[in-house]
């Protein structure tokens, strides 16, 4: 081997499975038919201060509009690159195509794995969107694929509405009054991402379908297909596999939470590893609150002898600054000065 070539990571072992106190199998089916919520905040609080990961059932999400957005963007990356290209991601907008290489962790090859971006529609003649407001604007359709957006967009809808619910059971976890969130649900943040990754035969510490990280803001709904390949770090900082279970979504915290709570729960590191020799597809929902959402650490977990640890942020802002850490764009302000 010359000394020009890079050092390649041993392969990286394959994990266990996480247990179920790792990441618990929530069921909302019983809430959600008019069912008291108390089981389900300590279940939710339980596993928020452990790994901050945990599976959710009867979540109300049809299991056809899952199949639909899985099929819809399977057809979508079996179209050629340079039909994918006519719809490359807007710097602006966040909305489209976003090829290989764009998203790299410091200290990583950049993830292996394509997606197409959506989120919240807002036209052009929405007052936040003339006032340039990042990250607020309109989704990018490919017009002669309306089968994209007809899937995408119903599994979107259904994912806010999800996530609003999670946001109930979260503030009372919380000790706040149930709808305490959804007061920052004028405009949310919300992004669904449809990825693609390809078969990785030899994942290394260095190069995987997503490097290992934590997410950034509050709730990641994520809806996997059956191959699996998610693995996320516990708090004794072993390695577990979060493997498809039917009809379930993934969901774990985003790293603004650890804001709210003082650190009391947890947003830990996770990665993608695709060893199965097939492609995978999964679709995350990161569910964000309004931009300018103050998050700030809650009374009840700070004290004299405990102070907040992290300063309060704008929920906006926050996201601004992390998505520019990992994605190489150029912000909106460079983009005016361009
Ligand atoms: O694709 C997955 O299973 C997880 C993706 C992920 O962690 C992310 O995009 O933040
Ligand atoms: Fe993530």
């Amino acid at each position: 081997m010359s000394s020009t070539e890079p050092t390649i990571d041993p392969q990286i072992a394959v994990p266990r499975r996480a247990s179920a106190t790792e990441m618990p199998i929530l069921d909302l089916g019983d809430w959600l038919a008019g069912g008291p919520i108390e089981p389900l905040v300590a279940q939710f609080k339980a596993a928020c201060t452990n790994t901050g990961f945990l599976y959710v059932r009867n979540h109300g999400i049809p299991r056809a509009a899952v199949d639909a957005v899985f099929d819809a963007t399977r057809r979508y990356f079996s179209l050629s690159m340079e039909e994918r290209l006519k719809d490359k991601i807007d710097e602006r907008f966040r909305r489209g195509f976003m090829p290989y290489g764009v998203t790299q962790h410091p200290g990583h090859k950049p993830d292996l794995k394509e997606s197409y971006e959506l989120g919240v529609d807002l036209p052009l003649t929405d007052p936040d969107v003339q006032a340039g407001l990042p990250l607020h604007g309109p989704n990018r359709w490919p017009a002669d694929k309306p089968w994209l957006k007809e899937a995408a967009e119903a599994y979107f809808g259904h994912t806010v509405a999800l996530g609003k619910n999670l946001l109930r059971i979260f503030a009372t976890a919380l000790e706040q009054p149930e709808d305490f969130f959804l007061q920052w649900c004028r405009k949310p943040m919300v992004q669904s991402r449809l990825f693609h990754y390809p078969p990785q035969s030899s994942p290394t510490a260095l190069e995987l379908g997503a490097a290992a990280h934590t997410d950034y803001g509050m709730l990641t709904i994520l809806a996997q297909d059956p191959i699996g390949g998610l693995e996320l770090r516990t708090r004794s900082g072993e390695w577990v596999a979060a493997p498809y279970i039917e009809d379930t979504l993934v969901i774990n915290l985003g790293d603004m939470v650890k804001v709210w709570t003082n650190d009391s729960y947890v947003s830990n590191p996770h990665r993608v590893a695709n060893r199965t020799g097939r492609e995978r597809f999964s679709i995350p929902t990161f569910f964000n609150l309004d931009y300018a959402t103050p998050v700030a650490c809650l009374p009840q977990f700070q004290s004299k002898d405990n102070p907040p640890r992290h300063a309060p942020v704008k929920s906006g802002d926050y996201l601004v600054k992390r998505f520019s850490e990992v994605q190489k764009y150029k912000t909106p302000a460079q983009l005016l000065a361009a």
